[in-house]
């Protein structure tokens, strides 16, 4: 088809599945009790909310958009939930999830455990350069939502192996820049909605349902005056990778830790200039980590590369298959960045003990 596609009818689905997800979690995060913490095959944290989150988004999708060609890749699976003994967390979770249907009214509808089991299923898309593919993270940082701290819902949509849209809810994100966030995190109201469509820019309301704002990265130049973000888990990149990479752009703030894809968000509206992110070796990052993220502060004028500085390839399945890391900062200060993370990785490989 010549004429470009749009994509509207596909964004406001997404916006309106990933504000109900939210509302869901905040929910959950308000009474999380130990009870809900289960632990997955790999040791990671999955809560009620995260299940109930993917129930939802995937359901609202496939309500708004009726389309029979519905994929979904998705981070959660139903395994766990269909053992025995997990019956009460089911519950649990079918009630969550009809709960914020009903006070929602959209659609007059009440699922049944089995539905609710079968929506979380829908999320097993393999993904890949073919056709349109929904991905989802039903809360990126679950171990940032357990701690009460940041999270998000990341939604977003490929299209024959490129992300042509995303969304970001991010319920615990102040609506102002956390960069000074000694001085405003108690005034501050939070709850930001992150949206993004190809070609069209990337805009920020609040969950309660402001009208959308367009927003911009950073457009520092000079390192001395850029601040960073990494993860708030040192598990999940390199610290010191980080700070060496810092040290040699000239970067003089600390770093600011913080969970999830509000990294992406808050670096999409300027509130800081880079986000370096290195796993430790043998980790794969998944696609639904970055997918909405990505498209975010790409449509705001910044750029996310791999460590080599290749673009993100999405079109690969469920992983990214990537060189080392992922950087993220803005197109003045790409080139310096990507050089000091040359040398930096270049100097680690020297030290790094020979077997
Ligand atoms: N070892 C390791 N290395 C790298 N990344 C990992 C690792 N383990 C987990 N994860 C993934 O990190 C996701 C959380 O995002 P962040 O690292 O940005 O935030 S956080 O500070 O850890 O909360 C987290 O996403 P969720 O599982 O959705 O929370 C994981 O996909
Ligand atoms: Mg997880
Ligand atoms: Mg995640
Ligand atoms: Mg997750």
């Amino acid at each position: 088809m010549a004429m470009a596609e749009s994509y509207g009818r596909e964004l406001a689905a997404a916006k309106k599945a990933a504000s109900l997800a939210a509302r869901l979690c905040q929910t959950v995060q308000k009474e999380i009790l130990k009870s809900d913490v289960q632990s997955k095959s790999d040791k990671s944290p999955v809560t009620v909310a995260d299940y109930g989150s993917q129930a939802l988004v995937s359901l609202v999708l496939r309500k708004e958009l009726s389309s029979d060609s519905f994929s979904l890749v998705a981070e959660e699976d139903s395994g766990d939930l269909r053992k025995d003994g997990a019956k009460e967390t089911l519950k649990r979770i079918t009630k969550l999830v009809n709960d914020t249907l009903s006070a929602d009214g959209t659609y007059d509808i009440s699922l049944s455990d089995d539905d609710v089991l079968d929506a979380i299923d829908s999320g097993k898309s393999e993904g890949g350069p073919d056709g349109r593919h929904w991905v989802l993270d039903p809360i990126d940082g679950t171990k940032g939502f357990l701690r009460g701290d940041q999270y998000a819902i990341a939604l977003a949509l490929l299209d024959k192996g490129k992300v042509v849209l995303g969304v970001l809810a991010c319920p615990n994100l102040p609506l102002t820049s956390i960069a000074d966030s000694n001085k405003n995190t108690h005034e501050s109201q939070v709850g930001c909605l992150f949206s993004a469509k190809i070609g069209t820019g990337s805009y920020m309301q609040s969950l309660d349902g402001s009208a959308p704002t367009k927003v911009h990265v950073s457009n520092v130049e000079n390192p001395a005056d850029a601040s960073f973000f990494e993860s708030f888990e040192a598990a999940h990149s390199l610290h010191d990778l980080s700070s060496s990479i810092a040290t040699k752009l000239g970067v003089q703030a600390p770093p600011v830790r913080i969970d999830s894809q509000a990294k992406y968000g808050a670096l999409a509206r300027g509130d800081g200039a880079i986000y370096l992110r290195f796993p430790h070796k043998g980790y794969r990052e998944k696609i639904w980590d970055h997918a909405a993220g990505c498209i975010v502060v790409t449509e705001a004028g910044g750029i996310a590369t791999d460590a080599a500085g290749n673009d993100l390839d999405f079109s690969k399945g469920r992983f990214l298959d990537l060189d080392t890391g992922i950087i993220v900062t803005n197109k003045k200060l790409m080139p310096s960045l990507l050089n000091a993370v040359q040398a930096s990785l270049k100097e680690q490989a020297q030290t790094a003990s020979p077997l």
